[in-house]
């Protein structure tokens, strides 16, 4: 499988992402193939408008059982709003991925 090149967001999680707020996110298998190292450009899921653009620094397995308060916070939620966020998203996957990416500019 060839790297992804795009990532989307939510718009409502523009803000977090371009003050450095939030540092990681977290996906299922279908996107668990961005490659550490690589650059994608990142837009709004809504409406498609690129906002950013994010270097790829780590993607690890994690199940969906052992999400803590260290991938909260680096959401920038409480624990309790990480899974309801995650479950409204991706209702019936356990496996997960975490992907940890820094802002490029
Ligand atoms: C737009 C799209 O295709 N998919 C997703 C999937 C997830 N997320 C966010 O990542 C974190 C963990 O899942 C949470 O902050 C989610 O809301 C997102 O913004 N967009």
């Amino acid at each position: 499988m060839n790297a992804p090149t795009t990532m989307t967001f939510f718009a409502r999680f523009e803000a977090d992402i371009l003050s450095g707020r939030k540092t990681i996110t977290i996906r299922d298998v279908s996107e668990s193939h961005y490659v550490p190292g690589s650059v994608v450009q990142v837009s709004t899921l809504e409406e498609d408008r690129d906002f950013c653009r994010l270097e790829i620094l780590a993607v690890e397995p994690i199940l969906f059982q052992d999400l803590s308060d260290f991938h909260a916070r680096q959401e920038n939620m409480t624990l309790a709003e990480l899974k309801t966020v995650i479950r409204e998203i991706y209702p019936d996957d356990d496996q997960l991925y975490v992907i940890t990416y820094r802002l490029v500019g």
